[in-house]
């Protein structure tokens, strides 16, 4: 690591300059409990930041900088890396354009960069649509797909982490009609074990209790529901036990989340996007943090998207960014202390 003070360098994506991503940006920002805990660097547009400072009527220095050694770090100043450079007299930010989605999309590509190069400890990326990603020429649809290929991720999974629960999916931005042919015995057995690895060493859980949400009403119910839990999911709970970890499931999908929030598991794996993302955004719609786990690099992200309806009102709420920095920024702790504890 190229930085030597305590707090680890977070680098963090201005996301979508059409959506909310400045506004929540600089509300987190403003928060300087944030810098008790890291170096927090945007990578941006210093235009569009301008613009949000304004419109929320906050005032900070701008410590415009080329590389993460010269950022200040210190509440009062927002240092940022100009990655675009949007004219906001010419571009009134109402509806998405290639010069957007570019722009958004190379804050992402050059924070992956820096994190890969070990200049910053880790990301936190602000919203973006897929839509714009699509219009920007991306053959990948958001940030997990585009994370894993740059960081040639051979395993990947979204996880969403809350205090009360924590969701890993094993399918993410497919139609749900492709979900039961995209369900395998080893793809399954793979993200628990990421899920295991990961609760284990980001989250501080020796021994993490997982469920397995089934696929089918009442799991199945004896295969009268549907086969995948007998044929696929079982099977892959059954290799997983029998390698050691403390796995249950198929459970049904309508009760396992209230189990899992009542304490009696560490987190749910899902068989796709909504089965986990409609519980946990219920309970954690504000504070809610998205993981990417299987990654060589520490990458965390807010849960919600770009909030087109209230994007330049002024009233989108930071929560979910403040915790996803707080996240990042204990996540590459624990990194930093595992690094030094296996050079001893
Ligand atoms: N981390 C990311 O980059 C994510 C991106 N997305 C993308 O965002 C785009 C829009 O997705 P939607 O499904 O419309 O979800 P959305 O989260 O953008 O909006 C859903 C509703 O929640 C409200 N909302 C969202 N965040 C808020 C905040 N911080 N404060 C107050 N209200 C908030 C919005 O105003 C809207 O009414 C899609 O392209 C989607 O793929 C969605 C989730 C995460
Ligand atoms: N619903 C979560 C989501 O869509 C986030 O996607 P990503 O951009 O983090 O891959």
């Amino acid at each position: 690591m190229k930085h030597s003070n305590a707090r680890p360098v977070i680098g963090i994506t201005m996301g979508d300059p059409v959506g909310i991503g400045p506004e929540i940006l600089v509300k987190a920002l403003n928060d300087s409990t944030l810098y008790a805990v890291c170096k927090p660097l945007i990578l941006g547009d210093s235009h569009i930041i301008k613009k949000a400072l304004s419109l929320l009527n906050i005032s900070k220095n701008i410590n415009i900088i080329d590389d993460p050694e010269q950022g200040q770090y210190q509440s009062g100043t927002l240092d940022i890396m100009d990655i675009s450079t949007i004219d906001t007299n010419k571009s009134d930010l109402s509806y998405p354009t290639v010069e957007t989605g570019t722009a958004m999309q190379k804050y992402i590509t050059c924070a992956i960069d820096l994190a890969l190069a070990d200049r910053i400890s880790g990301l936190v990326t602000c919203p973006i649509t897929k839509t714009a990603m699509k219009l920007a020429g991306s053959q990948f649809h958001g940030h997990t797909e585009l994370l894993a290929h740059r960081t040639n991720a051979e395993e990947y999974a979204m996880m969403l982490t809350g205090n009360k629960l924590k969701v890993i999916l094993v399918t993410i931005h497919i139609p749900l009609s492709l979900v039961s042919a995209s369900l395998t015995t080893q793809g399954i057995l793979k993200k628990i074990r990421l899920a295991h690895t990961s609760l284990k060493d980001r989250f501080n859980i020796p021994m993490p209790n997982i469920a397995v949400a089934g696929l089918n009403p009442h799991a199945g119910e004896e295969s009268m529901f549907g086969r995948e839990e007998e044929d696929i999911i079982s099977p892959a709970v059954r290799l997983a036990k029998e390698e050691g970890l403390k796995v249950t499931g198929p459970l049904p999908p309508d009760t396992v989340f209230y189990q899992a929030v009542s304490g009696r598991y560490d987190a749910v794996i899902c068989m796709y996007h909504d089965q986990g993302l409609i519980p946990f955004k219920l309970i954690h719609f504000k504070d809610g943090v998205n993981t990417t786990l299987g990654l060589s690099i520490i990458r965390t992200s807010v849960d919600h998207g770009t909030a087109y309806d209230i994007a330049w009102k002024g009233i989108a709420d930071p929560s979910s960014l403040i915790q996803a920095v707080k996240t990042a920024a204990f996540q590459a702790q624990n990194r930093k202390r595992e690094l030094i504890e296996n050079e001893n």
